[in-house]
């Protein structure tokens, strides 16, 4: 890691914000008339244009404090960027949400491009930022940190910053971390966070006032669905106080239910720890008699990881998901499909993710709601019900030598350090991270959407859950990889296309055709 220097090589080319006339209709916020009057609760920040064009903005600082003074962005003297023709992103760059189109489409929804702005909103000597990661482990959190500082540090000059211990709660019981450079370096080889995580704790009036407190003026929240939903109600409060606090979400989540973005950090990595597990079943399967492996993975509500996993593999006969209901019994079950196999192949490896099936199991188990700290469902095991089932079936069939052989890698996969792919994509979203929030950008999220980052609106990302589309082609490419029935009748698939999952560029592109955001949006 280089330290920041600050050169005297200038850029001589690359931004040229003020030269594009834009024919865009600003519904909230106008170029012309000078800054809006300050307000205290957020609205959706919407803006159209011509044939259809929707940009789905994210707040800033100015839009509840007008007249803030701006700076030069100091990377204009950073000589590792001055190769860089246009190294300033232009300030009507959006990228579309949809880039399946046809002729007369509309242009439809776009989300603001990342990236440095030739104007700050923050002198690099005023910033005082922390970092705090919530929710459970995602391989990638340390590099996400690393990243952060480099990028404060090296890019902007920051020196001040903090890691805030132990999740949400670390912000009003413990003491925080400084984190420099040096403290930060290598930690991206380590699976974690440096600066620990929790369930539960939060405590949006505390957290704020800790904020407020510490003087801390750039906030950045690490975490999955519930941090962002925690996240977006900090901002909330933040700009309710009036505070110049910029807080950028990073979406985390090895089960990859974060909508809009294309993938969350970690997830390759955890796919290919999987494969780990399907190796280990598909080598005892093939070696033992009549053997079945199964292989349990994580995924509460979303069965990517199964999924892509099973893709991956090619050893799996089977893979059962969240989203797609199973049955065992009878023509067209799940016991039938097994004989068969292993009729046919004398094994079989089945996968099957951590919430699949969960209402077969808590019928035949009849337990309680149990909830975790932050008050996610507790999910029944349904690897160790489904072996039991299976084993149970085979007593049936004295006369059929039958073994099973049951992994379940469960932190396994999400407690080792990023991969490759996963540290570049780490480094672009802290930077882009970094950017927005010294542009003054606030109560967003950023994420990369067909492969560019963007910042998104947190309503965005909180108000529905990824989820495989059983009705999409992915899961047809599934299907067919392992031939197992799709246990679904005509009316499950009608429920299912009426159920439709929100867009995501994991899925299919039909699947991103659905459902346009002008309508969800109110139009400010
Ligand atoms: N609706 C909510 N409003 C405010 N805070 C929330 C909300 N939901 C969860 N949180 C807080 O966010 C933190 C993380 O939430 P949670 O445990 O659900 O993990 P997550 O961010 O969804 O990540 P994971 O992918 O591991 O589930 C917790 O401290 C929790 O209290
Ligand atoms: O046991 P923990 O740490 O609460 O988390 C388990 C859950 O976290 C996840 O890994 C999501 O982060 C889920 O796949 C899993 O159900
Ligand atoms: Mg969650």
């Amino acid at each position: 890691m280089h330290s920041g220097s600050v050169g005297a090589i200038k850029l001589s080319s690359g931004n040229n914000n003020n030269n594009r006339k834009s024919k865009v209709k600003l519904s909230h916020r106008s170029k012309s008339m000078g800054p809006p009057p300050a307000t205290t609760s957020s609205q959706p920040k919407v803006v159209t244009g011509d044939h259809g064009y929707i940009l789905e903005d994210v707040p800033h600082l100015t839009d509840y404090i007008p007249h803030l003074p701006t700076y030069p962005n100091p990377l204009q003297d950073n000589p590792a960027y001055a190769v860089v023709k246009q190294y300033f992103v232009d300030m009507d760059d959006t990228v579309a949400q949809q880039i399946v189109v046809h002729a007369n489409s509309p242009r439809g929804t776009h989300f603001r491009r990342a990236g440095p702005r030739q104007k700050v909103y923050f002198k690099s000597e005023d910033v005082h930022a922390c970092i705090v990661t919530c929710g459970g482990l995602c391989p990638g959190l340390n590099t996400v940190i690393r990243e952060i500082v480099a990028s404060l540090h090296d890019m902007y000059g920051v020196t001040r910053i903090e890691g805030i211990e132990g999740g949400y709660r670390g912000f009003y019981s413990r003491n925080t971390i400084q984190l420099t450079p040096k403290k930060v370096n290598g930690i991206h080889k380590r699976g974690g966070t440096i600066i620990g995580t929790s369930r539960g704790g939060y405590d949006n009036n505390k957290i704020v006032s800790s904020i407020q407190d510490r003087g801390i003026n750039q906030v950045y929240i690490i975490g999955g669905d519930g941090t962002q939903k925690g996240a977006s109600a900090i901002y909330e409060e933040v700009r309710r106080r009036g505070l110049q606090v910029a807080v950028v979400g990073i979406p985390k989540t090895i089960d990859n239910d974060i909508p809009v973005i294309d993938k969350s950090f970690g997830f390759d990595t955890a796919v290919e720890e999987a494969q780990r597990a399907i190796d280990a079943a598909h080598v005892e399967a093939e070696s033992n008699e009549n053997c079945i492996g199964l292989v349990k993975l994580m995924g509460r509500n979303s069965g990517f990881i199964a999924m892509y996993a099973t893709l991956a593999s090619r050893d799996v006969d089977c893979c059962l998901i969240p989203e797609s209901p199973f049955y065992l019994e009878g023509p067209g079950g799940l016991f039938e499909y097994i004989e068969k196999r292993i009729k046919e192949n004398g094994h079989m490896v089945i996968v099957v993710a951590e919430g699949a099936g969960q209402d077969l199991v808590a019928e035949s188990l009849r337990t309680n709601d149990n909830k975790d700290a932050s008050g996610n469902k507790l999910l029944n095991d349904v690897g160790l019900w489904l072996s039991q089932k299976i084993k149970d079936h085979f007593k049936k069939h004295p006369e059929m030598e039958f073994n099973l052989k049951y992994i379940d890698p469960t932190y396994m996969i999400r407690a080792v350090p990023s991969n490759a792919s996963d540290n570049v994509y780490s480094t672009l979203l802290a930077q882009s991270a970094v950017h927005g929030a010294m542009a003054g950008h606030t109560g967003f999220i950023v994420g990369p959407v067909h492969g560019r980052e963007c910042y998104l609106p947190f309503y965005r990302i909180t108000e529905k859950q990824n989820k495989v589309v059983i009705t999409d082609r992915m899961w047809a490419r599934m299907l067919s990889s392992t031939n197992q029935p799709s246990f679904l009748s005509t009316k499950d698939i009608i429920e299912s296309i009426m159920d439709e999952a929100p867009p995501t560029q994991l899925l299919d592109d039909q699947g991103a055709q659905n459902g346009s955001v002008a309508k969800e949006t109110t139009v400010c």
